[in-house]
């Protein structure tokens, strides 16, 4: 007999279904009050260009990757709503699951793909799979606000997970068995780091935001996790 906490362990995740994915996507995760809190701290955070990782310096990234999202890193005394968060149980809860000897958060990444400016990110894994492989790094990504097909879908192919880097190609052509998720305002959607996944362009007349709760094995070190691969090439964030 299955004891009730395990049943409720099944209904908030899933984690042979997100084993065998590679991503899962839990709706409603935030709602309420802590959504409202969390979508008027991150219209905050956007309207603040000072605090964006500087720009300067990486058009040849931008025009070579075609990754062209706002990005804000580690801003949580600006977000105290999303710092509360990366503390948050169900959501440790999930983490334990995952890493059951030594659970870490990372860093936090807010992107921003601004209304009228067609931004995107193509395809990536975000670390070298060959170096790390699946189940050592997540992604927690929460969406603040409803995305759109017109807005950006997350696109993932299911099952892409493990060793195997992305094939070299236009960095936004499509993949065989890519599927779209178009989470609402709250969902949680938890990825492998090593998944395939891409957002398409914004070519809606609204902001498309995500907020990134990245967290990984204890035991990996920075140069394990600062490479990130695209389809046209790899780059390493630490430089
Ligand atoms: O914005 C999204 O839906 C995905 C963002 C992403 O790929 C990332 O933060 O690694
Ligand atoms: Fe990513």
């Amino acid at each position: 007999m299955e004891s009730p906490s395990v049943d409720n362990t099944r209904w908030l995740f899933d984690k042979s279904r997100f084993q065998a994915q590679g991503y899962i996507h839990l709706p409603s995760f935030v709602h309420g009050a802590e959504l409202a809190a969390l979508q008027a701290e991150v219209l905050a955070l956007i309207s603040n260009p000072a605090l964006m990782v500087p720009r300067e310096g990486s058009e040849h990234f931008f025009k070579k990757y075609q990754s062209t999202s706002y990005c804000y890193v580690d801003r949580h005394e600006h977000v105290p709503t999303l710092a509360a968060l990366i503390e948050h149980p169900r959501l440790r809860h999930i983490v334990r699951e995952l890493l059951p000897e030594d659970g870490r958060f990372h860093a936090s990444l807010v992107q921003y793909h601004k209304a009228g400016e067609g931004q995107a990110i193509p395809w990536h894994q975000d670390i070298d799979p060959e170096t790390v492989g699946a189940g050592q790094m997540f992604n927690f990504l929460l969406y603040p606000f409803d995305t759109s097909l017109e807005s950006g879908a997350l696109h993932v192919v299911e099952g892409s997970h493990g060793n195997k880097r992305l094939p070299s190609g236009e960095p936004h052509g499509d993949l065989p068995g890519q599927k779209q998720l178009c989470p609402k305002a709250g969902d949680l959607v938890i990825t492998d780091c090593t998944l395939f996944h891409k957002v398409n362009h914004n070519t809606s007349g609204r902001d498309r935001m995500s907020i990134n709760m990245r967290f990984r094995n204890g035991a990996l070190d920075r140069k394990q996790t600062s490479v990130g691969i695209y389809r046209n090439g790899r780059v390493n964030y630490a430089g």
